[in-house]
């Protein structure tokens, strides 16, 4: 059900910025930044994008705003428009329970969409066997990206058996791993491993914490006495969302080397200033509060958002998060894409 040039590139590792919204100071929809973001994210070089995902913000399904399937329907359209030679995945998000999750994956799979990301968000009243269903149900739709997402965002603690069951449904080609967790990333890696499917599931980060060592790291893995080895091949990253020329040039320099037996230490030093970055990013001294904001604070500033305006007036920068932002764009100048966007000519 995947188109072979999406698994090849997938499997092989890419750079997939989280969708985030464009809204006017009325808080209604900006088409046209929206459109400027997904070509930003083209010409930054990223290999897809995911939409309707957290970054997108989940009231976009909310009836007051019923903007879930135009944005994605308009992302789609510009990757359409662009006529790329060469494969872009296209990233649906998916929420609910499984009917909900069913509909939505019509929805992204009518437009197009390669794959849609299932969020287990909000769904802590479900057994792990039920989570399963869902995902069974969903991937008789559209291919699956599983994820696991941290409690601390909605997200829950899953069992190693349960990323077992999950590795062997047919039609998941990927999980993008974010519970912000070392131990419960290896499960997932050691369920995928111990799989028939394992070479093809692709592994992604969402560890905003440990995003340039996860995607270093090679692990091996004992599986019936065998040592098998397996790669985080890419992220799919809310982080991504900014600074994405930079991110993409990075994750060229992490696969340049990655596979060697010695890693640069600039690259670890390198790890930890984009950790720094993104605590300011996602207002991680505030449980991660701001992080849509924050998102669209740093887009803002470079001119490629007219605010950092979410749907929802409660979501905002947290006190203090603007200077922490000043903060990571002056300590850590060769991090930001400012130069790139400019060149891009966008005009507010
Ligand atoms: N780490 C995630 C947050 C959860 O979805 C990200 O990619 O932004």
């Amino acid at each position: 059900m995947l188109k072979p040039e999406i698994k090849e590139l997938l499997l092989d590792g890419t750079v997939i910025p989280a969708h985030p919204l464009a809204l006017h100071k009325n808080r209604k929809l900006d088409e046209k930044s929206q459109r400027r973001l997904t070509n930003y994210y083209m010409d930054a070089g990223a290999g897809g994008i995911a939409v309707g995902v957290h970054t997108t913000q989940f009231e976009i399904r909310d009836p007051r705003f019923d903007l879930y399937e135009k944005v994605l329907r308009m992302a789609a359209e510009e990757v359409k428009h662009r006529e790329l030679q060469k494969p872009f995945i296209k990233i649906a998000g998916i929420c609910g329970g499984t009917e909900h999750a069913k509909e939505e994956a019509v929805v992204a799979k009518e437009l197009g969409y390669d794959l849609g990301l299932l969020s287990p968000g909000g769904l802590s009243h479900l057994s792990e066997d039920e989570m399963l269903e869902r995902t069974k149900r969903v991937s008789e739709i559209i291919p699956v990206f599983g994820f696991y997402l941290q409690p601390t965002v909605g997200g829950r603690v899953f069992s190693y058996d349960f990323w077992c069951e999950f590795a062997d449904i047919p039609n998941v080609y990927a999980i993008k791993m974010a519970p912000f967790n070392r131990y419960q990333t290896l499960d997932v890696i050691r369920a995928v491993c111990q799989s028939k499917r394992r070479d093809e599931i692709a592994l992604y980060t969402g560890n905003d914490d440990n995003i340039v060592q996860d995607l270093l790291t090679s692990y091996e893995v004992m599986v019936d006495g065998e040592r098998v080895r397996k790669s985080i091949a890419g992220g799919l990253l809310g982080h991504w969302a900014v600074w994405t020329k930079r991110a993409v040039e990075l994750f060229d320099e992490i696969k340049s080397v990655r596979n060697n037996e010695v890693i640069p230490a600039s690259l670890l030093r390198r790890s930890q200033e984009i950790t720094d970055a993104n605590a300011a990013f996602f207002d991680a001294a505030n449980g991660f509060k701001g992080c849509i904001a924050g998102i669209n604070e740093v887009l803002a500033r470079q001119g490629l958002l007219q605010g950092n305006w979410c749907l929802l007036e409660q979501e905002k920068l947290s006190p203090g998060q603007s200077a922490e932002i000043d903060r990571v764009y002056r300590d850590y100048p060769h991090l930001n894409d400012d130069a790139f966007v400019k060149q891009l000519n966008v005009s507010k």
